[in-house]
């Protein structure tokens, strides 16, 4: 696949740069800024290349219209310290401040777009009604680089349609991340381990019929459990939940049972009286949660019995914290996994964390990068990868 050598000599050129700095913030602070610098040696070669860099990525996940709290001012001063090199910050996408910024840049310097996702034409549905925008945002540059790996599964406009309507090329994360992922496609080794977990359930919940395919065992944890322990016909109180999904759940675990995959759900689960550090807290049994509770975190037998799943695994991934992590009385699970994985990483296991948010929970659990095989900026676009799916972001580059 065409890499950034393929643009040719980049003096002068305008280079659209799709990046993910769809990092966690905490009001206006950066809580984890691992993709940030993730994106940086892209940015980096190009503005050494002498191109006028012009970045564009998303935040959150807005309406279509702008909402302060998703804005990208934040994140395009920690790139700028990262780079260290200025940065403008543009206060639209394609409106009047991006044309003055991109007007005005010299060879070499760096542009920062305001959030893709203010305009309703970056993530629409239909392909003509992506097309206005994609025109628009094609119209700042010379040449494309597709270097946001954690969106590629998505068919947006700054993600598809741009590598339509100008010269593209991969830029080196997604090249580096593929490769990783290609070793778990490629005969991993076994048994293989899928851990998932998170907040974005009928998104995750979909990729597990695929996986079935392919792991040997899968542990559930995180907001997507109680789907299936409403399948199981559990009480889950005011647990997150995704009713649309129950149904596709039995017949997971039905399917699981014929199939020789292992599914395994938590055996006791921690829950609050609601979502926040403060609340009371309490480990009841996964079938005893009460209807007024909501659970928050897997218990800590759950937490041994994960870690004995993973304890003889030889290639695991991990996508999806297993709790809310980011409140103290609801980090435990999370970090009884990461510790398992660390074990298993260290007995000779290929271990891939996979997700922006289980990226940062690891960190923000103190642990290191190096201690994992391979740490993702990818969590949606790596298990949508591994399910063998082909990727809009990356299949529009080999046409
Ligand atoms: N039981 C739960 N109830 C509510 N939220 C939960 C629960 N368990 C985990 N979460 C939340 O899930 C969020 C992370 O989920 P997400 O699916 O976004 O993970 P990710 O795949 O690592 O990230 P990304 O999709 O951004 O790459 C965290 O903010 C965490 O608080
Ligand atoms: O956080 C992610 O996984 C990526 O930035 C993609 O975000 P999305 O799921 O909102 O498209």
């Amino acid at each position: 696949m065409a890499d950034i050598s393929s643009l040719g000599d980049l003096r002068g050129k305008r280079v659209l740069v799709r990046s993910d700095l769809n990092v966690p913030l905490d009001g206006t602070t950066i809580t984890d800024d691992g993709r940030i610098r993730a994106s940086v040696p892209t940015i980096t070669a190009l503005s050494e290349a002498g191109a006028r860099v012009v970045v564009c990525a998303h935040l959150g996940r807005p309406k279509g219209e702008p909402e302060a709290k998703y804005s990208l001012r934040p994140v395009s001063t920690r790139l700028a310290e990262l780079l260290g090199r200025p940065v403008t910050f543009a206060d639209d996408t394609v409106g009047p401040s991006a044309r003055a910024a991109v007007q005005a840049m010299a060879d070499g310097d760096v542009v920062l777009l305001e959030n893709l996702r203010f305009n309703a034409g970056e993530t629409a549905k239909a392909d003509e009604d992506r097309a206005a925008f994609a025109d628009d945002l094609a119209s700042l540059a010379d040449a494309f680089v597709s270097d946001g790996f954690g969106v590629v599964h998505r068919k947006q406009a700054s993600v598809y349609d741009v590598a339509t309507r100008l010269p593209s090329a991969m830029g080196g994360l997604v090249h580096d991340e593929v490769e990783v992922l290609k070793r778990l496609t490629e005969n991993p080794e076994r048994p293989y381990v899928v851990v998932l977990g998170g907040a974005k359930v009928a998104d995750k919940l979909a990729v597990i019929d695929n996986l079935m395919g392919t792991a040997d065992r899968l542990l559930i944890g995180g907001g997507m459990l109680f789907t299936f322990l409403a399948a199981q016909g559990h009480e889950i109180g005011t647990s997150l939940f995704d009713a649309d999904s129950v149904e596709a759940c039995k017949g997971y675990l039905a399917r699981a049972q014929e199939s020789g995959v292992e599914i395994v759900l938590p055996v006791d689960i921690v829950v609050g009286k609601e979502f926040s550090a403060d609340t009371a807290t309490d480990v009841v049994d996964a079938d005893a949660i009460p209807a007024d509770a909501m659970g928050l975190d897997i218990g800590p037998r759950s937490a041994e019995l994960y870690a004995s799943r993973l304890a003889d695994a030889r290639t695991v991934f991990w996508n999806g914290p297993m709790g809310a992590f980011e409140m103290e009385p609801f980090a435990a699970g999370t970090e009884a996994l990461a510790r398992a994985l660390v074990a298993a990483t260290e007995a000779g296991a290929l271990t891939v964390v996979g997700g922006g948010d289980s990226a940062a929970a690891v960190r923000q659990l103190g642990f290191r990068d190096e201690q994992f095989g391979h740490i993702s900026t990818g969590g949606g676009a790596s298990l949508e990868y591994l399910e063998g799916k082909s990727l809009p972001g990356i299949t529009i580059l080999s046409d």
